[in-house]
This record gives C-alpha cells, sequence and structure tokens, in this order.
C-alpha cells in the first residue's frame, strides 16, 4: 500500500482537549533543558528538554542509537555533556555526581559483575557499598526472579546475569531508579515479575525511567512516555492521551473522489483539532478511495460525523504506541486491512509455516 498524504485537521499533534497537561505543581525529578552531547564531531544527543516528574514511571522509547543509553548515562554524571543543562533529584550531574548517584539506582544495558564471585557474594558487594544497600531485600527481589544465588557469576547464564544485576539496582530504596533495557534477555514469565516489581516500587513511592524496545511493556507499565530520534526528544507522551487515540480505516463510497475541503468543511468544530484524515491507497478496496482517520479524545461524540461520511469497510483501532513508534520514526502506516485473512482463508498454512496470525 501506498500512502498519498492529504491530511485534512491539524497538521501539528493531535491532543485530545481534555488529556491531563503536565501538572506544573509535581517536583521533577529529572529535568534536561537544551542538553546536548558530542562524541568528538558526532552530536549523539541535540538540546534535548525533559520533565520527569515525582511518582512517574516514565518510559524512553527509541531505535537502535536514538541516544538513550547517552542520555541516561549523561543525567548520572558518567558523560561530560556539551551543552545545555540536567537536574537529577536535585543536583547538577556536571557539579554533584556523587549526590545523583546516592539518590538513583541505575541498571545500564550492559551491567558488568565482578565474575569470580557467587551470586550472593555479589548481593552483599553492593549492599555494602551503596549507602542505601539493603541486602535482606536483594536476596528477596533474587528470590522472586528464581535466581540462585549460590552460583558463582561467571557460571551464569546472559539472563542469571541480568537477574542478579536487577536484584542489586532494585533493593536501595533510592528516591529515582534507572532502568536501561530491564527486561533484555529475560524469559516472558520472568519480564512479567520484574515488571511487577517497578510497580510495587512505583507503589514505593519510587519515580522509575527506564528503557525498552519492548512497546507492551512501555504501554502497560509508564504514566508518560518520550521518542528519541537521531539525538532529538521526537515527541512527549502521556499514557491517558495515548488511550484516547484511535485509528479508523475506511473506503468512501465507490466512485466518489476524496474531497478535501468538502470533507475538512464538514467537520464540527468541537472536535476539529482532534481529527485528522489522511486519503490512502489501499490495494483492498477495489478501486474505490480509502481514508485513514487519526482522532484524539473521547471517539463517542465523533461517531456521528464519521457515520455521515457513509464510508464503508470501517475498522476501528485503538492507535497503540506502535503506532505512533511509527509515525515517529519511519511514517510508514500501513493499511491493516490490506494484509487481512479472508474468513475463509487458509490458517493451518500460516500455521505450519511458522507464521503467527
Ligand atoms: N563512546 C562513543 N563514541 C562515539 N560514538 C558513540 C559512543 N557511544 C555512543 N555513540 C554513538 O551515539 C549514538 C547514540 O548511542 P546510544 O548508545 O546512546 O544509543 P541507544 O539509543 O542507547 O541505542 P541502543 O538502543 O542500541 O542501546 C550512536 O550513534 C552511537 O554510535
Amino acid at each position: 500500500m501506498t500512502e498519498t498524504s492529504v491530511p485534512v485537521g491539524p497538521e501539528s499533534q493531535l491532543r485530545p482537549n481534555d488529556a491531563p497537561e503536565t501538572s506544573a505543581t509535581v517536583a521533577p525529578v529529572v529535568v534536561c533543558e537544551k542538553l546536548s552531547k558530542n562524541y568528538g564531531g558526532f552530536q549523539a544527543l541535540a538540546d534535548c528538554d525533559l520533565h520527569v516528574n515525582a511518582g512517574d514511571i516514565f518510559g524512553l522509547l527509541g531505535p537502535n542509537g536514538a541516544g538513550k543509553t547517552t542520555l541516561i548515562r549523561s543525567l548520572l554524571g558518567y558523560l561530560q555533556i556539551s551543552g545545555g543543562k540536567a537536574s537529577v533529584c536535585g543536583a547538577d550531574p556536571r557539579i554533584d555526581p556523587v549526590r545523583v548517584r546516592q539518590n538513583v539506582s541505575y541498571l545500564p544495558g550492559d551491567a558488568r559483575l565482578p565474575r569470580h564471585l557467587r551470586g550472593d557474594g555479589v548481593l552483599r558487594f553492593f549492599a555494602d557499598i551503596h549507602p542505601r544497600g539493603d541486602l535482606a531485600r536483594s536476596r528477596k527481589i533474587a528470590d522472586a526472579l528464581e535466581l540462585d544465588t549460590r552460583r558463582h557469576v561467571g557460571m551464569m547464564s546472559t539472563g542469571m546475569r541480568q537477574k542478579l544485576a536487577l536484584a542489586v539496582v532494585l533493593a536501595p530504596a533510592t528516591e529515582l531508579l534507572i532502568l536501561d533495557e530491564p527486561t533484555a534477555n529475560l524469559d516472558p514469565t520472568v519480564r512479567g515479575t520484574v515488571l511487577e516489581l517497578v510497580a510495587q516500587a512505583h507503589r514505593e513511592g519510587r519515580t522509575v525511567m527506564f528503557s525498552s524496545h519492548v512497546l507492551s511493556e512501555i504501554e502497560d507499565t509508564c504514566n508518560r512516555v518520550a521518542f528519541l530520534r537521531r539525538g532529538r526528544m521526537a515527541l512527549e507522551l502521556q499514557m491517558a492521551e495515548l488511550f484516547q487515540r484511535h485509528r479508523v480505516w475506511a473506503d468512501l463510497p465507490a466512485g466518489e473522489s476524496f474531497d478535501q475541503p468538502a470533507v475538512a468543511a464538514s467537520i464540527p468544530a468541537a472536535f476539529r483539532k482532534r481529527i485528522k484524515i489522511t486519503q490512502v491507497d489501499s490495494v483492498t478496496s477495489g478501486g474505490a478511495a480509502s481514508v485513514r482517520i487519526d482522532t484524539a479524545g473521547d471517539l463517542a461524540p465523533m461517531l456521528p460525523w464519521i457515520t455521515s461520511l457513509g464510508l464503508h469497510r470501517m475498522r476501528i483501532e485503538p492507535l497503540g504506541l506502535r503506532a505512533i513508534y511509527d509515525s515517529v520514526h519511519h511514517d510508514t502506516l500501513e493499511d491493516p486491512r490490506d494484509h487481512e485473512l479472508s474468513p475463509d482463508d487458509e490458517i493451518a498454512d500460516h500455521i505450519s509455516s511458522g507464521v503467527s496470525v
């Protein structure tokens, strides 16, 4: 399917008028203003603005190389920033990185642990050196993750070492928890346990910031999310706002063409700013013009107007992070109806060839 971009409605980001704004009264735990980081001549972060508020579970998304780790390591003072400023738990990571790290538990994406120690020795070592270390809690978390801490680190699998690192990092009761891909290398059951531990940390009043490539994890866990793209903050979103976004795929009546000004004029003023229509070419529409309608905010009052367009083959879906991610990073949104199976399609063939349907 190809897409002819004929948007009707606002070009800017759709925002439902009832979406909660970031409250200025909630204390920010992380603040970045025009944060930039260069590696030699390469700019890995450019003018990043970010607010993570107390009590947030904040998701950081972006494709490989977008700058997530660079941002996290700049916030912790492990990297010298090239421009702008940052504050983490009230401290400037350039001036007082030690104070920052006293208030933050950080799980690096490539956690390195002493290979010669047994698991329990590692837990004890980190509980001793962290000002808020808590060995009993570390052991409890290791148990919850079903990790055998009698093993030497050098004899552990990648997933076991990830569990051990999580038991080290999740235990100290710091104000802020920063996790760089916490569920990498873990099986689906353990992933669920890790997300439950993250939710528990949040219930205990801690602020959490984590990066992941698994969109469903971010969708299920976070209340706010930011998308990094080539070192720039491409979009910040409240999850409550996302859950109020929908996408309608439909065909115009046969023989009718897409009359952009007429359609634009027909949108009721009450939600004109919350609707965007794009004409798409669908291979399954049998020659009829197809449209995609993106909506933000309560869908119910918009339905009479959508019905008045006399559309066919309509399909409504929650927008979801996947669609937002694609639109931010690739802008290749496909009409899913082009890939649908007909009711009589040979599902058995798909299963036997290993394609999940
Ligand atoms: N030490 C370094 N020297 C030079 N370039 C670097 C260095 N570290 C990272 N980069 C580059 O900076 C960019 C951002 O890297 P970063 O590791 O922050 O991305 P990321 O979003 O965390 O990626 P991933 O999802 O793959 O972990 C990449 O282009 C990377 O090649």
